[in-house]
């Protein structure tokens, strides 16, 4: 990747549409703009223009283009925005014509890794940019807006200032102590250190919320055969995604919806009923089961109200499990299931479920609902801002005054990794090698 390439590309879904969104951006767009449309539209207006192939002279389409100079735009170079008749030969016509110009195509992610390189965005905030492209729900989409926005960028950058200032007074501390005696200086930077570490702690210890958001709970039904999971897998779903039959042992593979649960986005399993069996297919299917309910971040357990609650189920129920008694327009449920009160459903004829669907937002939304605070969203947040820890309690048992400011100095680059100010070639890759082309 060379920023002194000019780049572009598709910008909007490709296929047939109204309008086609091309983007432009680099070094020669100016060049490029001028030879496609015959001179530059003022900046920031949009100016309609005739395209032509600047070899052949050829209409290419008549277009509204928007000229961005530097630094005044998204990637913080020269660029443009071409907004083209939605046609496949227009496109191909006007790419072509781009590629005569000396432009290329551009790689996914370029445009807004061209933006973090240009300083106008820091990492996390890029990472919310392409959040809020795969963003399902509202509050995900809520979650990537925010971090887009610079919420986590602002909340890092103001822990390096002060980890910068330790630095700083560690090293002051170095400079000007008599040999081997601390001072005043290294305390009040222990002190600081341990602040700080702690906030960082406890922005870690939100139980994974940002990240589930992000990446969707997973929610699995079990319960014994016949319990009615499918049909209660079929009404939250509101289609007939699983196989429904009075015969016992009906689902074997884990069949699974994705839901969207108070805005929280949950791929819910349905499993094989929870059995002893001879049968080597439902047995496999028995222990999809289970390991899809040791792995769910929120289990619903089914029991049918007419029957004795099952060892099985009773034998997995958790703090947090979701117990239901389903059926209820056969039999009246009991008033406990193995010390919970069950939610009364049933599934035939839709009695409890709108009462169920809450509880399930409301335990949706408190393991991975929008807190207050911007939450961190990736393993890779969870890594470095782990490592900034470590280094700064590193840094308050350190013996030597020589060995704090090397572990305060690990921290920094632990979290200048993050935020993408140091060592971030390889952190680069990783970050915008999801992006989509266009973006
Ligand atoms: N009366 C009544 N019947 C129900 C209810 N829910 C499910 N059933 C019936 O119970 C039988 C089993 O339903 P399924 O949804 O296949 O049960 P399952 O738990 O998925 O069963 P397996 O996949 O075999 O483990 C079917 O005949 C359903 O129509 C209910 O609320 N009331
Ligand atoms: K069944
Ligand atoms: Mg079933």
């Amino acid at each position: 990747m060379r920023l002194s390439d000019t780049i572009f590309a598709l910008a909007s879904g490709a296929g047939r549409a109204a309008i086609s969104l091309l983007r432009l951006s680099g070094p020669d767009s100016a060049l490029v703009l001028t030879r496609l449309a015959g001179r530059l539209p003022r900046p920031r207006q949009a100016s309609l223009r005739r395209l032509r192939h600047p070899e052949t002279g050829e209409l290419l389409d008549e277009a509204l283009l928007l000229w961005f100079p530097a630094p005044r735009s998204y990637t913080g170079e020269d660029s443009a925005e071409l907004h083209l008749h939605g046609g496949r030969a227009v496109l191909e016509g006007v790419s072509a014509a781009l590629l005569a110009c000396g432009a290329r195509p551009a790689e996914p992610g370029e445009f807004t890794r061209r933006a973090f390189l240009n300083g106008r965005l820091d990492l996390t905030a890029a990472e919310g940019i392409a959040d809020l492209i795969d963003a399902e729900t509202a509050a995900q989409r809520r979650q990537a807006l925010r971090q887009a926005g610079g919420a986590l960028a602002a909340r890092y950058a103001g822990w390096g200032e002060r980890l910068t200032r330790l630095l700083a007074h560690q090293e002051a501390s170095i400079e000007f102590a008599e040999d081997g005696i601390p001072n005043d200086l290294d305390d009040e930077v222990r002190q600081g250190a341990a602040t700080l570490a702690a906030e960082i702690a406890a922005h870690l210890a939100d139980g994974g919320r940002g990240e589930r958001l992000r990446e969707g709970l997973w929610a699995a039904i079990i319960g014994a055969p016949n319990a009615g999971k499918s049909s209660l897998l079929n009404a939250l779903a509101g289609r007939e995604a699983a196989i429904v039959s009075a015969r016992a042992g009906t689902t074997r593979d884990v069949v699974e919806v994705r839901l969207d649960l108070g805005g929280v986005p949950v791929l819910l399993a349905d499993t094989a009923g929870l059995r002893d069996t001879p049968d080597e297919i439902e047995a496999e299917g028995v222990r999809r089961a289970r390991r899809r309910a040791e792995e769910a971040d929120l289990v619903i357990a089914l029991f049918a109200a007419d029957a004795a609650p099952d060892a099985e189920t009773l034998a997995l129920l958790r703090p947090g499990t979701v117990v239901v008694a389903n059926k209820v327009d056969l039999a009246a449920p009991p008033a406990s299931i193995g010390g919970i009160a069950p939610i009364a459903l049933s599934a035939r004829d839709g009695t409890g479920l709108d009462a169920l669907r809450s509880l399930l937002e409301r335990e949706a939304q408190s393991r991975a609902g929008l807190s207050e605070e911007a939450s961190l969203t990736r393993p890779r947040h969870r890594a470095a801002l782990g490592e900034a820890v470590d280094w700064l309690e590193e840094a308050q048992r350190a013996p030597l005054p020589e060995l704090a400011a090397e572990s305060l100095r690990a921290a920094l680059r632990s979290l200048g990794r993050l935020t993408g100010r140091v060592g971030v070639e390889q952190v680069l890759d990783v970050v915008f090698g999801d992006f989509c082309i266009g973006k």
